[in-house]
């Protein structure tokens, strides 16, 4: 982080460091720093029309001024004007004050009047001692976000002193894209700083006057500058190139029981392309609950075996991680095409069996959880990596296993998300990636019929679990999430396999939870799997990826505990045969308004980006994507749910730039970001 010492003239380390906490770093850095609100200085209200409610200004001259010691100590002047007088008082106050507010002294004072015993008075007004002849200031006040032990009055002198300093350089073209029309970047600056007293102060506090709509843009812009910007640079990567000579894939293909969807079929030939450039891959694969991504992961590693080239796929879940391996495995193997799987789970034996065949090239492909990216494993001839869930993985490990290749290769990058994100989202965080879209679901399944239920009927969806399961079902019954302890959610989850087994004598039951070893817990998925249990009790440990077809029925108890995305993920869990399914969503009372309005768009919608744009709605997009996990530069002007429609200009502004003027897209990052890396991510 450049720290530019030798322009902060008059600055000393203390005040530099205050204002670091702003964020403000160099000079150029506080005239980015912008106003919360406004306060109307530029005219005065006689005290007699002043009204309870809204902040004032009045002019007047001090009658008295002094300490009183009841009800307790504090400073009390009286102010008159002609329309009348008004008490001021300050509870805490320093000598200098009274001075300030001498009898026979005219002064500003600017607050909010309220009733009080003696008539309206204002408690802790700002006082400004009028000088003869001294006019009301032009402009309205800023305030501004600031921090302990810096005065906004201070704030406020640094940032004009930098105001009047030449140059607030234009950066954009005259023309920007879609016909937007901007103000020059040094008037919006300007007006946001020192508007105009015939501004409206809530007409730019809610931040959609074209001062703001200007700063707002030209931040995201430089959000897509960085971004694409990184994207650019994959192209001064090598990576090996993978063709696609189509008789490995063309034999799995021949093969499988389906046939690819068309979003499958566009999907395996976008990405099949980009394993034949000689620049690595960044790809994201976007495919809603079930819509069939392992496949397209499958045929993309066949295509680096096919060439002699190592693939593998990372998942977040020993869980998932197991059912991906047994998955491609039953694909692969009877090409004759081995696959490795490594967990931090599998004797040790076994690992090293693994790691032994990886090594020697004997198997070229491996699945696996984060014991992929270990240290024993070495994946010398790396050329695919794929990344299941991805924003479960960090920064760092998404990037340990693209190091995981030789030096001079890169291998391509294909991360997987079931988790769909809307549009103007997906073009801000992942702007240096490649966005396939998985927007088909296999033909035959039939939707999902959601109930809700509260809990006083838990009974009933009991005897509905046992019907369903004696007529041949089978059926997930999810735990409720206690967030704040784990050590209690598996006490809960023992307890209530306990309680359904009192309860449902007839059935098999299993339990799977988070903190069981793992073979009993692979022991379990595979008795769930091959239909030797009816009813799998759970906790959130299946909530991603877990396939069993035959499985028709959800239960999730106190719903209301759960985010949407995971309801989604935990709902599409079933309806992924050709049966009937359902989801029956168990909620407790008292439901909180936000608990109310999940469990209301999971009940309507069952479209994924629906959802999506619901869950953005209702928690805003920084929660959403978790921003700061993904090394994307926090916005700090700019909304992505408010300002969707400056983000496509944005983009598309940013393109142009780099390929036509990339000095000034250079210069418009310096502006913005000062020099700091805006993007880490893989
Ligand atoms: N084109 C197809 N036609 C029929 N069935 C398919 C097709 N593609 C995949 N399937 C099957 O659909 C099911 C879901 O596929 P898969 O597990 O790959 O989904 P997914 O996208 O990973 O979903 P999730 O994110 O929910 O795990 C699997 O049983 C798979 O075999």
């Amino acid at each position: 982080m450049a720290n530019d010492q030798q322009a902060w003239a008059g600055i000393g380390p203390q005040l530099a460091g205050r204002l670091a906490k702003l964020d403000i770093r160099r000079p150029q850095d506080l005239v980015l720093h912008l106003p919360l609100r406004y306060e109307d200085e530029t005219r005065l209200t006689p005290i007699a029309a002043a009204r309870a409610g809204a902040p004032v200004q009045v002019e007047g001259e001090v009658v008295t001024c002094e300490v009183t010691l009841r009800p307790r100590r504090q400073l009390v002047a009286q102010i008159r004007d002609a329309s009348g007088t008004l008490t001021a008082r300050w509870l805490n106050f320093y000598p200098s004050q009274q001075k300030q507010l001498a009898p026979g002294r005219r002064v500003r004072v600017f607050g909010e009047v309220r009733g009080g015993f003696f008539g309206n008075e204002m408690v802790h007004p700002r006082v400004h001692p009028v000088e003869a002849g001294e006019a009301l200031p032009q402009a309205l006040t800023p305030v501004y976000p600031t921090t302990a032990g810096l005065a906004q009055s201070a704030l406020r002198k640094l940032i004009g002193r930098e105001l009047q300093r030449p140059p607030m350089t234009e950066l954009l073209p005259a023309a920007l894209p879609g016909g937007l029309q901007l103000p020059p970047f040094a008037d919006a600056l300007r007006t946001l700083h020192q508007p105009p007293p015939d501004i409206d102060p809530y007409a730019l506090e809610d931040r959609a006057h074209p001062a703001w709509q200007r700063i707002k843009f030209e931040e995201l812009l430089v959000q897509q500058l960085s971004l694409r910007r990184a994207y650019n640079a994959r192209r001064t990567r090598r990576a090996p190139i993978l063709r696609d000579n189509g008789k490995l894939t063309a034999a799995l293909l021949a093969q499988l029981p389906f046939t690819l969807t068309g979003a499958q079929a566009r999907a395996v030939a976008q990405i099949g392309r980009d394993l034949a450039t000689p620049h690595p891959m960044q790809r994201l694969l976007q495919g809603d609950v079930g819509s069939g991504k392992t496949i397209v992961a499958a045929l993309a590693m066949l295509q680096a075996a096919e060439n002699g080239f190592q693939a593998v796929l990372m998942a977040p879940t020993e869980i998932l991680a197991e059912q991906h391996w047994k998955k491609l495995a039953a694909w692969l193997e009877p090409l004759g095409v081995g696959i490795a799987w490594l967990s931090g789970s599998r004797r040790k034996k076994e690992r090293e069996a693994e790691l032994a065949r990886l090594a020697s090239g004997e198997v070229l492909l491996a699945v696996g959880t984060h014991a992929l990216i270990e240290d024993p494993v070495a994946l010398p001839r790396l050329g695919l990596a794929i990344v299941d869930e991805q924003h479960r993985f960090g920064v760092r490990q998404r990037l340990a296993l693209r190091e995981k290749g030789a030096d001079a290769l890169h291998p391509h990058m294909l991360m997987m998300s079931a988790t769909p994100i809307p549009r103007t989202l997906a073009m801000s965080y992942y702007a240096d990636l490649d966005v396939t879209v998985l927007d088909e679901l296999p033909p035959g399944r039939t939707p999902i019929l959601t109930k809700l239920v509260a809990e006083s009927r838990r009974d009933q969806v009991i005897a509905r679990v046992r019907d369903a399961c004696l007529g041949g079902a089978q059926a997930y019954w999810v735990c409720p999430l206690i967030e704040e302890s784990e050590a209690l959610q598996l006490k809960t989850a023992v307890e209530t396999f306990e309680t359904l087994g009192a309860a449902l004598p007839e059935l098999k039951i299993g339990l799977v939870h988070g903190r069981m070893k793992s073979d009993e817990k692979s022991a379990t998925m595979a008795a769930f799997s091959a239909g030797e249990l009816h009813l799998l009790v759970a906790t959130t440990v299946i909530e991603v990826g877990v396939d069993v077809p035959n499985a028709s029925l959800m239960v999730i108890e106190h719903a209301e505990r759960f985010g949407l995305a995971q309801l989604h993920q935990l709902r599409g869990r079933v309806g992924r045969g050709t049966a009937e399914s359902a989801c029956i969503l168990i909620y407790a009372h008292p439901l909180s308004e936000n608990g109310r309005a999940r469990l209301k768009v999971i009940y309507e919608h069952s479209d994924g980006f629906a959802i999506a744009r619901e869950d953005l709605r209702i928690r805003g997009p920084g929660e959403f994507v978790g921003a700061r996990q993904s090394g994307v530069p926090l916005l700090r002007y700019a909304d992505l749910e408010g300002d969707a429609d400056l983000v496509e200009p944005a983009r598309a502004l940013a393109e142009r730039l780099l390929r036509d003027a990339p000095a000034v897209a250079t210069q418009l990052m310096e502006r913005w970001l000062g020099g700091r890396e805006g993007l880490l991510r893989a």
